[in-house]
């Protein structure tokens, strides 16, 4: 059988930490399937120059089969010509001491002369998948400074978060996380997200249970369980990336880097049958989620192509969750304006 062409993956940040553990994923096939040969594109500053060719280097001693070619640099124009996907990992991180409006004004430059660059050199339908935070809006300045980008292709990832629920679920039920699925990460990657157990589902020997039946089988532990489910349940997946940076001294690297890895993977080849993840993508008012933000929805993919799922039941304690994450966009939105002008 004839091999595929590569597929040009472009990776901001790279020689950062997400990018060293997310590098060697794609090598490997991880992203785009273990049959699909890749060219990387590694992009970092020229202060990290040096790390960033360390890590050409180890790519190339790992002798990854799929791997066709490598291009680092700390060229933008260089770094996005031609690239079928774009991972953008890098971005200025908050310090000491700076303010919100400091940070979003840093990331707010930096986006969008990517987008610039993406839009002039990237090959056409290239997909964007934004990592670097404030991930929703700046892939939102990504998608202002590239209209000819569709918006369709612009999006930022809430797959970590959806992970972390089902990984939670996993541990509190007791259950494979491949057993569960369909939770919903609704909004901001940020503590306002809102992680939605409604809709979740777990496999069990008796068919598909929705995850709050099977905590309400047990009624002893229902009223503790509900309660987890509403209250610490959220609040801990809400607050997880701060309690990885509190135990680890450094922030989630190689779960954000395979997350990354599922976003693409899904969004590129499809999602399973009855199965629905969570991606920021650009709103269009759906669920009554103000149009114009880039907002973490439940989706499908099937060619290439993601998909909002309508009509889920909203209650009302979840509708108010969805319009706080909401109202935190537009004022991020707001506040990323005020430092284009
Ligand atoms: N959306 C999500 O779920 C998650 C997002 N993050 C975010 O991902 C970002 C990266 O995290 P780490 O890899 O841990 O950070 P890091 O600091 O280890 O690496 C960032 C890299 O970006 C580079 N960089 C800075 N400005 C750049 C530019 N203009 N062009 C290209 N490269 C540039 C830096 O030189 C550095 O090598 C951070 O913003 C972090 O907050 C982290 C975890 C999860
Ligand atoms: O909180 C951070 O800085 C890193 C992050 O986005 C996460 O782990 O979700």
């Amino acid at each position: 059988m004839a091999s595929k062409e590569p597929i040009r993956v472009l990776v901001t940040g790279a020689a950062g930490q997400i990018g060293y553990a997310l590098v060697p994923m794609i090598a490997r096939g991880v992203m785009l399937g273990a049959d699909q040969p890749v060219i990387l594109h590694m992009l970092d500053i020229p202060p990290a120059a040096e790390a960033l060719n360390g890590v050409k280097m180890e790519l190339v001693d790992a002798a990854f089969p799929l791997l066709k070619g490598v291009v680092a640099t700390t060229d933008v124009v260089e770094g996005c010509t031609g690239v079928n996907v774009a991972v953008m990992v890098g971005g200025f991180p908050r310090k000491e001491g700076m303010e919100r409006k400091d940070v979003m004004s840093k990331n707010v430059s930096i986006y969008k002369a990517q987008a610039s660059a993406l839009e002039k050199h990237a090959a056409a339908n290239c997909k964007v998948l934004v990592v670097a935070n404030p991930a929703n809006t700046n892939a939102l300045i990504l998608k202002e400074f590239a209209p000819s980008i569709p918006e369709k292709n612009i999006s930022c990832l809430t797959r970590l978060d959806h992970n972390r629920a089902l990984g939670q679920i996993s541990e509190r039920l007791n259950v494979q996380v491949s057993d569960v699925k369909n939770v919903i990460i609704w909004g901001n990657h940020s503590s306002t997200q809102y992680p939605d157990v409604n809709h979740a589902t777990v496999k069990t020997p008796a068919g598909e249970k929705p995850v709050r039946e099977l905590v309400a089988d047990d009624a002893c532990l229902m009223i503790v369980l509900l309660y987890r489910l509403n209250g610490e349940f959220i609040s801990t997946v809400q607050q997880r990336g701060a309690a990885i940076i509190k135990a680890r001294k450094l922030s989630s690297a190689l779960s954000a880097a395979s997350s990354a890895c599922d976003h693409i993977r899904d969004w590129v080849l499809g999602t399973p049958e009855g199965t629905f993840v969570s991606m920021g993508v650009y709103s269009d008012g759906s669920y009554n989620v103000p149009a114009g933000l880039i907002y973490s929805f439940p989706v499908t993919c099937k060619n290439g192509e993601w998909t909002i799922v309508q009509g889920l039941a909203i209650d009302e304690y979840s509708r108010k969750k969805l319009d706080l994450t909401a109202d935190e966009l537009s004022e991020e939105k707001a506040l990323a304006y005020s430092c284009l002008s």
